[in-house]
C-alpha cells in the first residue's frame, strides 16, 4: 500500500497543465479494436488505469508503438481472441472499470465479447444492465456466469435497432455505440449519455468512417458501415483534474493558473465553483484562480434558501467532482447541501474530514450538509486511507490546507487517475512525498 506524507499549511503558486482525460482515454483506447488500420492517439495520460488497459490491448495482440510522451500508434490487425478465454484475462480484465468497453468493439468487429466483472471505484452498485440490454437489442445472445462473475455476448450478425436506455450510462453508451457502428442498418440510442468523453469518441469514430449523428445530444443515430479505417485523435484535458486544481487553489489560498483547459468543454464546472464564491477567471484558454486571501462565500439560491450542489448526467454537474466540492466547502463562508444522487457509497469519506475538524453532517448515504469554517479554524493533520480516486484527492487537498503533517495510505487509488501527482504538485510548491 503506497503512502503520501503531506506537510500542509503552505501556499502554492504557479502553473499546472492538466493531463489528458482519463475517462476519455479508456473509451478511445477500446475503439482501436474496431479497425485493422493504424490509429494514432495523442495526450494519453500516463496513469495506472490507462496503462492497465494498454497492457490488455497488447495481450490481445494489438501492436503498440510509443511515439513520444502521451502519443502512441495502435494497430489491431492480428487480434488474438483466445486471450479472452485465458485465466490471465479474467485476472487483468477486472483490474479497472474501463475494461468493460472492450466488449462493444469486440462484439461489433468479431461477433463476440467477454469480460469479468470490471473493477474501478467501490462507490456503490455499478450495474451493467444498460450495456448488455443494448447488445441484446442489436441481436447478441447474452451469457453470465454467476460463480465467476463473467459476462459474455455473441452474435453471428448485429442489426441496427431503436433503443431507449434505462439510464444515461457513460460507459454503457460508449459500449453500445462501438458495437452499433459496425451493425447492419440504423441504430438510434435515446437517453444516451453525452459527456465530452462520448462526444470525443463519436468524433473519432466518424473520422474512422462511422456515420453517427446527434453527437453531443442524448439522441444518437448510427448508420452501420462495413468497415472502419485509421485516424488520428487527441484527448481533451481532464476536466476532473481541472476541477481538482480549482479546489486545491481555493482551499490553500493559492494563486494558480491551470493551462489549456479547453473552456468550451467544461460545462457547468466553472460556475459550480463560482457558486462556492471562488473566482474562476478565463484568461485565453487558461483558468486563473487568484489567491483567496479573504476566503470565499457560498451563494444562496435567489430566494435565500441554502445552496444545493448535486450531480446529474451531462450536461449536469459530474458526480466525479462532488467530493472535491465538498472538501472545498469545509473552509467556505456559509453552508451548502451536497447531494450525490448517482452513487450511494461515495460520501462516506466525510468521516475523515470530520476527524480533521470539518463541520459536516452526513444526512444519509447520498446527502451531506457542510458548514464552512471561513478559515477561522484550520483542519488538523491526520492519518487517513484513500477509499476511492476522488475522495483520495479530496483528502489530499484537505491535507495540503491543514496544519501539520498528514499521512494518506492507499494512494494507488489516486495514481489510478492522476499522473505523477506528487511531482506535479511539488513543482507548484506543495510539500508532498511518496514514502512507499
Ligand atoms: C470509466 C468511466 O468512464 N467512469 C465514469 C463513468 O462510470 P460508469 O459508466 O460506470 O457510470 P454510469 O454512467 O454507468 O453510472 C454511474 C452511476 O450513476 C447511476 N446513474 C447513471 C445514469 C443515470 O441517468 N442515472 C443514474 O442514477 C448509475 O446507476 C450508476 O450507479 O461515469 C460515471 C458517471 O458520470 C463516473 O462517475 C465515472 O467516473
Ligand atoms: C469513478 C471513477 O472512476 P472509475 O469509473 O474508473 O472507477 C472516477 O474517475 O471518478
Amino acid at each position: 500500500m503506497g503512502t503520501f506524507k503531506i506537510e500542509g499549511g503552505h501556499k502554492l503558486q504557479g502553473e499546472i497543465t492538466p493531463q489528458g482525460a482519463k475517462n476519455e482515454a479508456l473509451q478511445i483506447l477500446c475503439a482501436v479494436l474496431l479497425t485493422d488500420e493504424k490509429i494514432t492517439i495523442h495526450n494519453i495520460p500516463d496513469i495506472v488505469d490507462v496503462n492497465k488497459l494498454i497492457n490488455l490491448l497488447e495481450n490481445l495482440g494489438v501492436k503498440i508503438q510509443k511515439k513520444g510522451k502521451g502519443s502512441y500508434i495502435f494497430q489491431a490487425d492480428d487480434v488474438d481472441l483466445n486471450y479472452l478465454h485465458s485465466e490471465q484475462f479474467k485476472e487483468e480484465g477486472r483490474g479497472l472499470r474501463g475494461s468493460i468497453m472492450l466488449v462493444g468493439p469486440l462484439l461489433g468487429r468479431f461477433g463476440k465479447g467477454y469480460i469479468p466483472k470490471p473493477g474501478g471505484d467501490k462507490i456503490g452498485r455499478r450495474r451493467l444492465d444498460t450495456h448488455f440490454e443494448g447488445f441484446i437489442k442489436l441481436g447478441a445472445t447474452f451469457r453470465y456466469n454467476k460463480e465467476e462473475h463473467f459476462y459474455g455476448v455473441e452474435a453471428e450478425k448485429l442489426t441496427g435497432a431503436n433503443m431507449l436506455l434505462d439510464e444515461a450510462s457513460v460507459t454503457g453508451t460508449a459500449n453500445i455505440i462501438m458495437a452499433a457502428v459496425l451493425a447492419e442498418g440504423v441504430t438510434t440510442i435515446y437517453n444516451a449519455a453525452c459527456e465530452p468523453y462520448l462526444q470525443q469518441l463519436c468524433t473519432m469514430l466518424n473520422s474512422m468512417g462511422a456515420n453517427i449523428t446527434g453527437v453531443s445530444s442524448n439522441l444518437l443515430t448510427i448508420t452501420g458501415v462495413d468497415k472502419l479505417g485509421g485516424c488520428e485523435h487527441t484527448m481533451l484535458p481532464d476536466m476532473i483534474e481541472i476541477g481538482s486544481w480549482i479546489g486545491l487553489a481555493a482551499m490553500t489560498k493559492s494563486e494558480l493558473t491551470i493551462k489549456n483547459v479547453n473552456w468550451d468543454m467544461l460545462g457547468l464546472i466553472p460556475n459550480v465553483f463560482r457558486k462556492l464564491g471562488i473566482t474562476v477567471e478565463k484568461k485565453g484558454d487558461d483558468i486563473f484562480i487568484p489567491a483567496h486571501v479573504d476566503g470565499y462565500e457560498i451563494q444562496n439560491f435567489i430566494d435565500g434558501s441554502i445552496l444545493t450542489i448535486s450531480d446529474a448526467p451531462w450536461p449536469g454537474f459530474t458526480p466525479d467532482l462532488l467530493s472535491i466540492i465538498l472538501v472545498v466547502a469545509t473552509q467556505a463562508r456559509g453552508e451548502v447541501l451536497i447531494h450525490q444522487k448517482m452513487f450511494e457509497s461515495r460520501l462516506f469519506f466525510v468521516d475523515k474530514l470530520i476527524d480533521m475538524g470539518a463541520k459536516i453532517i452526513l444526512c444519509d448515504p447520498h446527502r451531506a450538509t457542510v458548514i464552512g469554517h471561513d478559515f477561522k479554524s484550520t483542519l488538523k493533520a491526520t492519518t487517513m486511507t484513500s477509499p476511492d480516486i476522488r475522495a483520495g484527492v479530496s483528502l489530499l487537498i484537505a491535507a495540503l490546507s491543514a496544519k501539520g503533517t498528514s499521512t494518506i495510505h492507499n494512494i494507488e487509488q489516486i495514481d489510478r487517475g492522476y499522473e505523477f501527482i506528487d511531482t506535479r504538485l511539488r513543482a507548484i510548491g506543495a510539500r508532498i512525498v511518496r514514502v512507499s
